[in-house]
Formats: C-alpha cells, sequence, structure tokens
C-alpha cells in the first residue's frame, strides 16, 4: 500500500520553493532600495500599486487625525474615534481608556495599531487604527519627528456604494452622538506659556468645567430670566433658521452692570442650560491679532466664548479715534507709536491686538467656522465702550444686571434659607425700594456663618446690612448736595467779580 508522502512532501517543497523566492525578492528590493535612484523607485512603487489594484479586491479609506493644513482637528476622525470606541470595546484586544463625563465612568477606545471588524447589512468592514510618523521639519529650527494617527477603513470592492453612502452616514452620525453623551463639559483658557509650535498643541488649556450655577438659582426679575432663556434656547434649534437668512450661527451678548452683580454666574448657567463649553479668553496674553485667529479657530461648535471685563482687557476705547487724528501727522504717529511700544512694555503685557482684530474675530469671514457659538463680554462700564463692538449684530443681546430686587431675592432666599415665606420679609422689602445692594451682598448676608446660625439670625443680618447701606446713601447724598452748593457759591462770586472788572 502506497503511504500517503505525496501530499506533505510536496507541500514542504512548495513551502521551500516559496520561501526562497521571497527571500529573493526581499534581497532584489533591498539592492533596488539601496542603488536606484529616487525617481526610479517612486515609479515602480507607483505602478506596483496600480498592479495590485487589478488583483487585490479591497478598498480602503483613510481618516486623518488633523487633514489639510492642519489646523484642526477633523471631525470625522473624532466621530471615528468615537464611533469605534463605542464598538470595539467588546472585541479589541488593546485598548486606551480615558476618563468619560462627570469623571465617573472610563470611555475605552482602540489603542494604535489594533484592528476590529465591524459588520453593516452584511458586509464585512475592517478598521485599523495607525500612526504615521512624518519627517522632522527643520525649516524653523528643529522640531522633534511628528507622529500623525489615523484610522484606516477596508473593505470590498463590491459593497462600494453601500459602504462610502449609508455605512459612513452611520458611523458619522453615532459618532457624534456617542461624543455628546460621552462628553465632558470643558473650560479652556489661553495659555500664555504656549511657546512650542507643534502642530499637535493647541493654544488652549483645559480643566472640566464644574460651575454648578443654573438660572434657577440666578435672583433675576422673573420675565427677564424667561426672556433670556427663550433666546438662548431659540438660538441653539436655530441652524437652518440661520442657514436660511445666509448669517453665521453665533450671537453675541453683553452683559454689564456694577460688580456683584451675577455677570460671570450668568456665563456659567447659559453653559449650563445649553451644555456648551467655555472658552474663557484672556485678551491681555495674547499676543496680537493672528494670535487671536488662531484661538478662534481652535474653539469647537457649541461651546461660548467668553471676554471679561472687556473695557479692561486692552484699551480698546480711543483706537479708532487715535487713529484718525494719527494719519493726519506723520509725526505724531511715530511719538504715538513710540508711546504706545513704552506702555506695552510697562505694563509687561506686549498685546498688540487692536480693535479691528477683535471686531474681525467677532464677525469677521473666521467666525463662521464651526457654527453654534456665543461671545459673551461682561463689562462694569458700558458707556466706555466703542459702539462699533457692541453694535446689534457683534453684540447681538444687551443685558443689564443690576441691583437686587425683591423678586431676586426671594429666589436667593428659597436656595440659601429654604424660605418661601417669612414676617421678616415685609421689612427687607421695604428698606430694598428704599437702597440699592448687590446680589454678591445679599447672598453673603444669607449664607449661615455658623452651624447655628438660623433664618432668623440671617434675615436680620441682611437688615442690617440694608439699613446701613441706606444710611451710606443719604451720607453720600448729603455730601453731593454739599459739593454743588459750594461749586455754585464760588461760580457765582467768579462771575460777580468777572462783571465788576469789566
Ligand atoms: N444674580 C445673582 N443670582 C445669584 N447669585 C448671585 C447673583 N449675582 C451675584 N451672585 C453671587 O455673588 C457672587 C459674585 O457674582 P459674580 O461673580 O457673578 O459677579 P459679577 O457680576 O461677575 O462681578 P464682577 O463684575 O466683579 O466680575 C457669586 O458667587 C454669586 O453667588
Ligand atoms: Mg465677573
Amino acid at each position: 500500500m502506497q503511504k500517503p508522502t505525496f501530499f506533505p512532501a510536496t507541500m514542504t517543497e512548495m513551502w521551500a520553493t516559496m520561501g526562497s523566492t521571497l527571500a529573493s525578492f526581499m534581497f532584489l528590493w533591498a539592492i533596488i532600495r539601496q542603488y536606484c535612484p529616487y525617481e526610479l523607485r517612486r515609479f515602480l512603487e507607483k505602478y506596483t500599486h496600480r498592479l495590485m489594484g487589478f488583483f487585490y479586491p479591497y478598498i480602503r479609506i483613510s481618516f486623518h487625525e488633523y487633514a489639510g493644513d492642519r489646523l484642526k482637528r477633523s471631525e470625522a476622525y473624532a466621530a471615528v474615534e468615537a464611533y469605534l470606541s463605542a464598538n470595539s470595546s467588546k472585541s479589541a484586544k488593546r485598548l486606551k481608556a480615558e476618563m468619560g463625563k462627570d469623571s465617573s465612568n472610563l470611555v475605552l477606545s482602540m489603542d494604535e495599531h489594533e484592528r476590529v471588524t465591524d459588520d453593516f447589512r452584511g458586509a464585512k468592514v475592517w478598521w485599523l487604527s495607525s500612526k504615521v510618523a512624518s519627517a522632522p521639519t527643520r525649516s524653523m529650527g528643529y522640531y522633534p519627528e511628528q507622529e500623525k494617527r489615523l484610522y484606516k477603513l477596508t473593505f470590498h470592492n463590491k459593497y462600494r456604494d453601500m459602504i462610502t453612502d449609508a455605512y459612513l452616514e452611520h458611523v458619522v452620525k453615532e459618532g457624534k452622538e456617542i461624543r455628546v453623551r460621552n462628553r465632558q463639559r470643558k473650560l479652556y483658557t489661553n495659555s500664555p506659556g504656549y511657546k512650542w509650535p507643534s502642530y499637535k498643541q493647541t493654544m488652549w488649556s483645559h480643566i472640566v468645567f464644574e460651575h454648578p450655577a443654573t438660572f434657577e438659582t440666578m435672583a433675576m426679575e422673573p420675565d427677564k430670566k424667561r426672556e433670556i432663556i427663550e433666546d438662548l434656547l431659540t438660538f441653539s434649534k436655530s441652524k437652518d433658521f440661520y442657514a436660511k437668512i445666509g448669517k453665521a450661527w453665533k450671537r453675541g451678548y453683553l452683559l454689564y452692570g456694577p460688580p456683584g452683580t451675577g455677570k460671570s454666574t450668568m456665563i456659567a448657567a447659559m453653559a449650563n442650560l445649553l451644555n456648551y463649553d467655555v472658552y474663557d479668553l484672556e485678551l491681555t496674553a495674547v499676543k496680537d491679532n493672528t494670535e487671536l485667529r488662531k484661538l478662534l479657530i481652535e474653539t469647537t461648535s457649541k461651546s461660548i466664548i467668553v471676554i471679561e471685563d472687556i473695557d479692561c482687557s486692552l484699551d480698546l476705547t480711543g483706537q479708532r479715534k487715535k487713529k484718525t487724528e494719527k494719519s493726519s501727522d506723520d509725526e505724531n504717529e511715530k511719538l504715538s507709536k513710540e508711546i504706545a511700544k513704552k506702555e506695552a512694555k510697562e505694563e509687561g503685557s506686549g498685546s498688540k491686538v487692536t480693535l479691528s482684530g477683535l471686531l474681525n474675530f467677532i464677525d469677521g469671514l473666521w467666525s463662521a467656522c464651526g457654527g453654534e457659538r456665543l461671545i459673551v463680554f461682561t463689562t462694569n462700564y458700558v458707556e466706555k465702550l466703542d459702539p462699533a463692538l457692541i453694535r446689534r449684530g457683534r453684540m447681538d443681546k444687551h443685558i443689564e444686571l443690576s441691583f437686587c430686587s425683591f423678586e431676586g431675592f426671594k429666589v436667593l432666599a428659597k436656595n440659601y434659607l429654604d424660605l418661601e415665606m417669612h414676617p421678616m420679609f415685609d421689612a427687607v422689602q421695604r428698606l430694598m425700594e428704599e437702597t440699592k445692594i448687590t446680589p454678591a451682598d445679599v447672598a453673603e448676608n444669607l449664607m449661615p456663618k455658623s452651624p447655628t446660625d438660623d433664618a432668623d439670625k440671617c434675615l436680620s443680618s441682611l437688615i442690617q446690612a440694608l439699613e446701613e447701606a441706606k444710611e451710606e446713601a443719604v451720607r453720600n447724598q448729603d455730601e453731593d448736595v454739599k459739593e454743588t452748593t459750594m461749586e455754585d457759591v464760588v461760580e457765582s462770586q467768579v462771575d460777580k467779580e468777572t462783571e465788576k472788572t469789566s
């Protein structure tokens, strides 16, 4: 009987032949790579790829993290990352873990060079997470080698239409939803320490946004509060409307009023209402208009860009006027430039952001990128600002936050003391009508200072503060009257003397 040795022998021979052929080919390729000129190598590579294309029935799509000029992280990459994080955690063997929403759960995603498969309407696709190193740039000094991350999607040619249409739409849609669900809201600030020009580094640094303020806890007249909430909610749902009227999907809010009336608190309440990130822009740390534009490009949609105390941030108030004066006289121009330089040096800020740079930031062509953004300015002195800065269209809604009303006090009493009615409320109401007090002062008085402090104690401390404020106001008024009468007396004396001499 013949032994069944034929097959294994042939197989072994076949493997051996194949192995040696492969080795020869590799050897040949190594020689070609070493000695062949670059152009010829490129040519060979190009045609090998084309030849492969005839026989290799699979299609590959790459999703790069930074596409194009790399100004911004690719939305498609982020959506794919989120989609795969939800779908790969069961099948991938190496995963990356990151903190998710509220720092309470971990979000897993594919680690580098990991491959997972996905099924869509019977079609099988493969996802590979990968990274490629790009050559170090030497044009402006030496930067280390940069890594570009990407996802590669491979599928059979016969599913081409279905994958490029339906499947990719499904991935992006689901990915976006997952991102919103897992999103930890962030509070960003522009770090003045930013120097490293690597493309991966953003100009913003962030922490998790955890401010607890809401519109419910804000002391304000109920009608005004409702109006602001409705305005915000309408804005957030108006994507199509803004597209229809041909306007960028953004809205400017100017919050003004004395210190301690809740401007910063309202920004936190807005962010919590709409579930937006907050970008707290420190203008004095921005070097120039170009840097301001870069900062703007790096903000994401669903966010609030805040510039607090806009009147103090830069000397934006008189710049337009100065410019016209300057143009009339060259000598003056030089002089004022030198003074400005000196001032900048003295202040140590060195910021060269101009009013026109800021105006462009708010509603220039670049401001439209991203969409769904609120720009909020706060100031204590609205009258100091350049009218161009706060005209409608730039700052669409002007909200005055003012001294505490009795309605506002009732909200604070409910928050701080759990009180809706109390016999001392009448006294508070009467005093509030007669004098001005900020919500911050009311809040401070209503705050229990020791475990034994009860509602009566807090309310009487508030009444005392109100009475003191009233007395001070009367005193100030008396002094004002005295000053004006003195001025009148002096003026009339001067008038009499000039009449005599004439
Ligand atoms: N309208 C308000 N409702 C509830 N709390 C308020 C309100 N206004 C002020 N407060 C309380 O007072 C404190 C100071 O308020 P906030 O920082 O918002 O004032 P601001 O208007 O931003 O002042 P500034 O102009 O000095 O920046 C907050 O911690 C908040 O608790
Ligand atoms: Mg503030």
